[in-house]
């Protein structure tokens, strides 16, 4: 069985005088411990899927299944990234990074050396007692992630996390989530709009097509890319090739809207 199955899922938001056809006939499966990204054009129904496998919405038909368990939104089994930090301003990043465990009632000696450990392997030392605001905009999407694996979730969803961050910042980031997330075999879901960080960062891309929103095409990222780190993904002849495949669907995509 799979780590995460969806079940012929289709999603509509209704509003009273239409409907929106978001997702149609969506079926894939993710196993334990692989990366993958929804890739495609805006309108396509990837925050949908995202909300819809983390629980936060219910799908109108069809369903989700998460290491046998319908998704909830709240429980600690499932960690988020977005493309907001949402520290809290007026915390520290020590208290910002513990502030999951304590509220899921899971502070203890143990998780909070554990996390305070995971902020320095971050790059993130000396920074603790420090608030937000004295951090750039890169050093707080990496205080975010230790607040996320903290709680030791089971998947993780990232939701166009680098998007907000100059272009060198986001490169660094890629590496480091890459790499914290491999080394504790976290499964993960990445939406975003970037081609290459979705080939430099994924196992697996699913293509998503618009109107309705529906999965189009799936591609496996090379097995020789996968073993290597996001930036130096980007330099090889595989990359070059995948990445013009997905640009010719996505510009025949649009051709037919
Ligand atoms: N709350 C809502 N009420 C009504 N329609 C919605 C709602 N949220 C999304 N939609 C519609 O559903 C469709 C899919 O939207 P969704 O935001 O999931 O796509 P997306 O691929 O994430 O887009 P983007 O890349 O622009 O963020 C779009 O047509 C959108 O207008």
């Amino acid at each position: 069985m799979s780590f995460l199955s969806v079940d012929n899922v289709h999603h509509s938001y209704f509003t009273p005088k239409s409907a929106t056809n978001a997702l149609k006939d969506i079926n894939f499966e993710i196993q334990e411990g692989e990366f993958i990204s929804l890739l495609g054009p805006s309108g396509c129904g990837k925050t949908t899927m995202l909300s819809i496998l983390s629980g936060l919405i219910q799908p109108t038909e069809g369903s989700v299944l998460i290491d046998g368990a319908v998704p909830s939104s709240l429980t600690s089994s499932i960690g988020y990234m977005l493309q907001q930090d949402y520290l809290f301003p007026w915390k520290t990043i020590e208290e910002n990074v513990l502030l999951g465990l304590k509220l899921n009632k899971q502070l203890t000696a143990k998780s909070r050396k554990t996390a305070l450990n995971l902020l320095k392997e971050i790059g993130l030392a000396g920074v603790e007692k420090q608030y937000p605001r004295q951090l750039s905009g890169g050093m707080r999407q990496r205080a975010a992630l230790v607040r996320t694996l903290a709680i030791n979730p089971k998947i993780l969803f990232l939701d166009e996390p680098f998007s907000a961050l100059d272009y060198q910042t986001k490169l660094k980031l890629e590496d480091l989530v890459f790499e914290t997330l491999k080394s504790y075999k976290k499964t993960a879901v990445l939406v975003t709009h970037d081609i290459g960080e979705a080939i430099s960062m994924s196992d697996r891309i699913l293509l998503f097509a618009a109107k309705p929103g529906r999965l189009y095409k799936t591609f496996l990222v090379p097995e020789e890319l996968r073993a290597i780190r996001p930036f130096d993904v980007r330099s090889k002849e595989a990359y070059s090739v995948l990445f013009q495949e997905i640009w010719k669907e996505l510009e025949s995509l649009e051709n037919h809207e």
